[in-house]
């Protein structure tokens, strides 16, 4: 376990952990030390002179003393270990997830990250702060008190030590049986985690459907399946906890035997035998903690093992000698893009002239928005080749691809901040005059005088505060203020009142200003500001031409149009 701690997190954490795991190992042997000193303490006690116990039980106290000091020592390093670990692994974890393509995000792995992220995290790396000084306790204070029983009888010694590894094969044995349904617990638990996240997520859905008092279905199937793998968990981890304490049990009742045979034959005293049993109840309590600590232990390194996973995916490469572009045109040469194996972009080829405006519309499902993600590079083409100013995307490096380019999608996420902090994005060092023209320019001014504390009031999760074209509009401010060359856009589709729908327009009139652009447009009175229009369909493009020009050849592309500008009649 902590040697894949150290290969996940690097070889420079290894020397705190190397003095904390010394300082537990030391602190135990002194714990089992320290009741080795019982020995003589009860022999004098027993014996015909109890008198002679006081320096033994001085021995004792100062025993006991050295033990609680190392015993505070060893916490702390623990403490102090694990949360420089839990510093690291959040670093190593930030820093990875950053450089993951944007597309690796989709599919409910947003979810995933985030358990894995928080509570993941936290449990992986409890092991050096919780569970590795009990673990070490267990094992060595036993030991310790083993080596004294041989040392004080060699008969009696050699019966406790026959339980070691009788204890340790049991260990072995209930880890690799329960690790199955251990994984299979975390699994269900985490399923379980994104059900419940998504249940509250699901509440207006649920509510406008009628579904207030009626249950979540979803949710209550993987409730129910998370309890059916908490007890399968449970169950799998008896055998283990009972082979436990058959063998503590059979290790006692052997010593007391073997002690009282002994004590018949007149080979040890009655004080020796008390002795021994007193220590061999000493070894019971941590042998039978073992069962316990390996279960959190096995559930924390299953989370490392996912942790590990996150960490060996692979970033987009990066190209070893990136090329600057001087320009700012756009080209599709014969790109193709698969999602899950189903061909999603099919053989397109097209240019955008630096300052030109290029619609894209079609169908729902036709491939629009993952043609704008490939020119951000949120996905690597699988053939053909996506180029800005003549140099290939993959061959730019990403960070100066991405001050290329300003994204202005449709499903924007704003933070749980101020609308200023949420425009800022744009360009975090720009001056309080550019944020104030940026949004200006957005028409986000009129938007802010509504709002309760201005510029400062809080937007909440996701944005949920604003309107669905209030949160266009600083999705377009976010992008004035970037001042990018190009600028890829993602018209909203759902219908907006007459003010909302006239400020985001004249919003991406001003952003698209002097810029190449693609967007993909669903308003008629975008495309028909664009300089050419591609209608897509099924990944490939159908028909592409000016506006005016495909309208009147009145194919496909004009059926659509009539479809989409047609009013449908009511009642
Ligand atoms: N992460 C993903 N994994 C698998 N398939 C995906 C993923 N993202 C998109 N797709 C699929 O790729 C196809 C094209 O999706 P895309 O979002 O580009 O279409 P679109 O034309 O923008 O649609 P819309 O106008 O409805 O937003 C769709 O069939 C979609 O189901």
């Amino acid at each position: 376990m902590i040697r894949m701690l150290l290969r996940v997190l690097g070889p420079e954490y290894a020397p705190p952990v190397r003095r904390t795991v010394a300082l537990m190992t030391t602190t135990a042997v002194v714990e089992g030390l320290s009741y080795a000193l019982l020995v003589p303490v009860l022999q004098a006690l027993f014996g015909s002179t109890p008198a002679d116990a006081r320096p033994w039980l001085i021995a004792f106290g100062a025993a006991v003393a050295v033990y609680a000091v190392l015993r505070y020592a060893s916490d702390l390093s623990g403490f102090l270990a694990g949360t420089t670990l839990l510093r690291g692994m959040y670093h190593r974890l930030g820093d990875h997830l950053a450089r993951l393509p944007i597309g690796w995000y989709g599919g409910g792995r947003v979810g995933e990250v985030s358990v894995l992220a928080s509570r993941g995290v936290l449990d992986a790396m409890s092991v050096i702060a919780h569970f590795l000084a009990p673990f070490i306790s267990a094992c060595v204070t036993p030991l310790t008190i083993i080596f004294v029983m041989l040392a004080f009888n060699w008969q009696l010694g050699l019966a406790a030590l026959v339980a070691v590894p009788v204890v340790a094969a049991i260990q072995a044995w209930a880890g690799r049986s329960m690790a199955a349904a251990d994984a299979e617990r975390t699994e269900r638990g985490n399923e379980a985690t994104g059900r419940v996240i998504e249940y509250l997520q699901a509440q207006p859905v649920l509510r406008a459907g009628g579904r207030t008092v009626e249950r979540f279905g979803l949710l209550d199937d993987s409730l129910k399946e998370l309890q059916r793998a908490s007890r399968r968990s449970t169950l799998s981890a008896l055998p283990g906890v009972l082979g436990l304490t058959l063998t503590v049990q059979t290790m006692f009742t052997v010593l007391l035997v073997l002690g009282a045979y002994l004590a018949l034959g007149g080979n040890v005293g009655p004080a020796q035998i008390l002795t021994i049993l007193v220590l061999a109840a000493r070894c019971a309590d941590p042998l039978l903690s073992l069962a316990d600590i390996g279960g959190q232990i096995r559930g924390a390194r299953a989370e490392l093992g996912r942790l590990d996973a996150v960490l060996r995916t692979e970033p987009l490469p990066e190209a070893r000698e990136p090329i600057r572009p001087a320009g700012h045109d756009l080209e599709f040469e014969s790109v193709a893009f698969r999602h899950a194996g189903r061909t999603v972009i099919d053989d397109v080829s097209l240019s955008v002239p630096e300052g030109q405006r290029l619609a894209v519309v079609g169908p729902s499902g036709a491939g629009k928005s993952t043609l704008l993600q490939l020119i951000a590079r949120f996905y690597d083409v699988d053939a053909g080749a996506v180029r800005l100013g003549g140099v290939d995307v993959r061959a730019i490096n990403t960070s100066v691809l991405m001050q290329q380019i300003a994204i202005a999608f449709q499903d924007v996420y704003l933070f749980d901040g101020t609308v200023e902090e949420n425009v800022r994005l744009g360009r975090p060092d720009a001056g309080e005059a550019e944020v104030r023209a940026a949004a200006n320019a957005a028409r986000l001014d009129e938007v802010i005088e509504r709002l309760p504390a201005g510029w400062a009031t809080n937007v909440g999760e996701g944005g949920a505060l604003l309107s669905g074209g209030e949160r266009q509009r600083v999705s377009i401010a976010r992008a004035l203020l970037k001042d990018a060359p190009v600028v890829l856009l993602d018209e909203v589709t759902s219908a907006l009142d007459p003010v909302n729908e006239a400020a985001v327009h004249e919003g991406i009139e001003r952003l698209s200003a002097g810029r190449t652009v693609v967007m993909v447009a669903h308003r008629l009175r975008t495309v028909q500001r664009a300089d050419r229009v591609v209608f897509l369909d099924r990944g490939r493009i159908v028909v592409e031409g000016a506006h005016d020009e495909l309208l009147r050849r009145s194919g496909r592309y004009a059926a659509f149009w009539n479809i989409a500008v047609t009013p449908t009649p009511s009642g």
